[in-house]
């Protein structure tokens, strides 16, 4: 029994334990979370999803280390997080990408930051970029791309840099429909084939619930999580099906009860 449990403590990546931060605006104290626990597996694909000012972007700086905890603890493979590192990737609904950079030397500027030898930086560099499928534009710059493929730039940038976990804030937010989508596949596809951990804010339950294994429910004021539920549904998944259907009218339920 103690064995099994040391083994499956193992196994979590990150644990998040009494969580809360305060920040003040203008004088005034602001909760903008409040006691968050949460472990997360190695492998596993989390959304969080919740309203505005839930939280959703701090738990997530906090865990890039770009944040501490007013109170808590916050560990990856046992070790407080307190800095930045290589191992968290972050990727943000504005990119975030070196406008001065080419594509292939915004992939690669991390290891080529690290000191990794040339050979090794240009293999890295080319495996990502050919993995998100912008070969042809790997000397392009980022404002000749599209939002989707400046998205495609900021995964494999975060990728070449061995992340371990990616932090996705709203990544697909400012995309259109259908380009939304296809990023939707191809982020999947490419969490399948490297077994990334994956956790990823959305507003919208239904792109949740269509990439999660487990979807992480919060609501504002103070930012609180609220639900922790397996999504079960074989993979891929079809918007249309009654089973997927049943499930946004749950969380739908889960969010507004909250609200
Ligand atoms: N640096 C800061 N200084 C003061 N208040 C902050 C700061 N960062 C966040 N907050 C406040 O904390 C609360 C939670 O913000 P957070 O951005 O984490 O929410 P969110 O769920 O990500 O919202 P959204 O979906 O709109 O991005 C909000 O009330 C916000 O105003």
């Amino acid at each position: 029994m103690a064995d099994g449990m040391i083994t499956s403590a193992a196994l979590n990546i990150l644990d998040i334990t009494g969580v809360t931060k305060r920040f003040s605006f203008n004088g005034e104290p602001i909760v903008a979370l409040e006691g968050a626990n949460l472990t997360v597996r190695k492998g596993e694909f989390v959304c969080l999803i919740g309203p505005s000012g839930c939280g959703k972007s701090t738990l997530l700086r906090m865990i890039a280390g770009f944040e501490t905890p007013s109170e808590g603890r916050l560990s990856m493979w046992g070790a407080p997080v307190s800095v930045p590192g290589p191992d968290r990737g972050m990727v943000f609904q504005d990119y975030g990408l070196f406008p001065w950079l080419s594509v292939a030397r915004n992939v690669g500027f991390g290891p080529a930051a690290r000191g990794r030898p040339r050979a090794e930086v240009e293999a890295t560099t080319k495996r990502f970029v050919d993995m998100v499928g912008l070969t042809r534009f790997a000397d392009a710059y980022p404002h000749q791309l599209s939002g989707g493929m400046k998205q495609r730039v900021a995964i494999a940038r975060v990728l070449a840099n061995e992340a371990e976990v990616v932090l996705m804030d709203e990544p697909f937010g400012a995309l259109d429909a259908m380009t939304r989508e296809n990023l939707q596949r191809e982020l999947l596809e490419i969490w399948e084939r490297t077994r990334l951990t994956v956790l990823f804010v959305t507003h919208a339950i239904e792109e949740a619930i269509l990439l999660a294994d487990r979807i992480v429910v919060m609501s504002p004021g103070p930012g609180r999580i609220v639900a922790d539920e397996r999504v079960s549904l074989p993979r891929p998944r079809d918007p249309t099906d009654p089973e997927f259907n049943a499930l946004r009218r749950r969380f739908s339920a889960l969010l507004g009860s909250h609200h």
